[in-house]
């Protein structure tokens, strides 16, 4: 398994493999850019059927991580960690303690944060061994008092603010009253954004390999339960990817009938040349970099310091940037994934500018190590 021939190689400046006899502990992290900064990206666990999976998972996951941050304008590069292992059996405090030695032992170029298959107590048993870890402690909340570090409401309010704007770009609606959404995967963030979308009058759809999800969404939240594959079919108005990466290809393309697709999953095109197939389909494509940001810029605050105020703006920051997205990419004949790559990559170039919300504007690279 060559890695600098990889497919999805991409100039990577580190890919590490790290073994724990005693825990079983399988991991690799890769980072891909640290230009703006050490490399920030969650930690996935999952049942990888091979090693060339988890590579090639690691590899797509840390690039989007560098063209997310500097899109967002955030001070960090990109990277991310996968664990080869079962996260509904496979794990043990002992895999977290070894996993917390294998970032640590990268002396701060890789900070890790959640990702699907961990959450908060994985990241706290990590901080027991590493410094470089996000989300494992407690924060301010938008509206006032307390939370905990998880990242995924953050990323669950910037995935609503980022259909709210692809509704309003697509149907020319303001608001989300009856506008249907099916919901594939509802888990950390795909059940907080269909509760955000439920308050806002949306109808739900649902769907989860996790049958245990798929119940809490219906008695919490009133969504229909549908089958896997069913999904794709249904006559919504969003299809709104929450679980893995991968999953629109030639077979879903087929079924998928929704003129807006716009979810939190990572990596959601199986290949860059189904964006075309969709802009000739007329079907708006949320690029899954620049929509699921939000938990990103709240770990980046949680390091800067900055208020809950000063992080509710700049993740609603969101959706203007994927409305200029969505205007250049139709102004411009080209797909919102090539706009977006050049937005990210002139941004990347550019160094950081400082972010302007309403109520603020501040660099917010102040308080970070490199
Ligand atoms: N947690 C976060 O803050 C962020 C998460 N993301 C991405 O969003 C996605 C979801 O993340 P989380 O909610 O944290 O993960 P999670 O593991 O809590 O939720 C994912 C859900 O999808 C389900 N699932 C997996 N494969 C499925 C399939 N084929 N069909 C239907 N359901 C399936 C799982 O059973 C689980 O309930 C991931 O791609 C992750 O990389 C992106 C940015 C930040
Ligand atoms: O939200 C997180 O846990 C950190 C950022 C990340 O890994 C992601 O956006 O995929």
């Amino acid at each position: 398994m060559s890695v600098f021939n990889h497919v999805d190689f991409d100039q990577h400046e580190q890919v590490v493999y790290g073994h724990d006899k005693a825990s079983g502990l399988k991991a690799i992290i890769a980072i891909h850019d640290s230009t703006l900064g050490p490399a920030l990206g969650g930690c996935r666990m999952w049942n990888y059927a091979s090693d060339e999976e988890a590579l090639r998972d690691v590899l797509r996951l840390s690039r989007g991580m560098t063209y997310k941050s500097a899109l967002a304008r955030l001070p960090l590069g990109g990277g991310k960690a996968v664990i080869i292992g079962d996260p509904h059996t496979g794990k043990s405090e002992a895999l977290f303690q070894a996993m917390g030695d294998f970032v640590d032992s990268l002396g701060g170029r890789y900070i890790t944060a959640a990702d699907s298959g961990t959450g908060v107590a994985e990241m706290r048993i990590m901080a027991e061994r590493t410094r470089h870890v996000a989300g494992a402690g407690q924060r301010e909340a938008f509206g006032g008092g307390s939370r905990d570090g998880d990242p995924s409401p953050s990323t669950a309010y910037g995935v609503f603010i980022g259909i709210q704007a692809a509704v309003a770009h697509r149907l020319g609606r303001q608001d989300l009253k009856g506008v249907r959404v099916a919901i594939q995967g509802v888990g950390q963030v795909g059940f907080g954004l269909a509760k955000l979308l439920k308050e806002a009058g949306a109808q739900l759809w649902v769907t989860d390999i996790f049958e245990a999800n798929v119940q809490r969404a219906v008695s919490q939240l009133g969504a229909t339960a549908v089958g896997q594959h069913e999904i794709y079919r249904l006559d919504v108005d969003v299809f709104a990817p929450c679980a893995l990466g991968a999953i629109i290809n030639l077979q879903t393309l087929e079924a998928l009938r929704a003129p807006i697709i716009a979810g939190a999953a990572n990596n959601q095109l199986a290949d860059a040349s189904l964006a075309e197939l969709l802009r000739r389909r007329e079907c708006l494509y949320a690029p899954d970099y620049a929509i699921n940001a939000g938990g990103i810029i709240d770990v980046c605050y949680e390091r800067t310091g900055g208020s809950a105020a000063q992080l509710k703006a700049h993740i609603e920051g969101i959706g203007p940037t994927l409305t200029e997205i969505f205007q250049r990419a139709e102004r411009e004949g080209e797909t919102t994934t090539a706009i977006a790559d050049r937005m990210a990559l002139e941004r990347l170039r550019g160094g950081l500018q400082p972010v302007r919300t309403a109520t603020t504007t501040k660099v917010v690279s102040q308080g970070w190590q490199r």
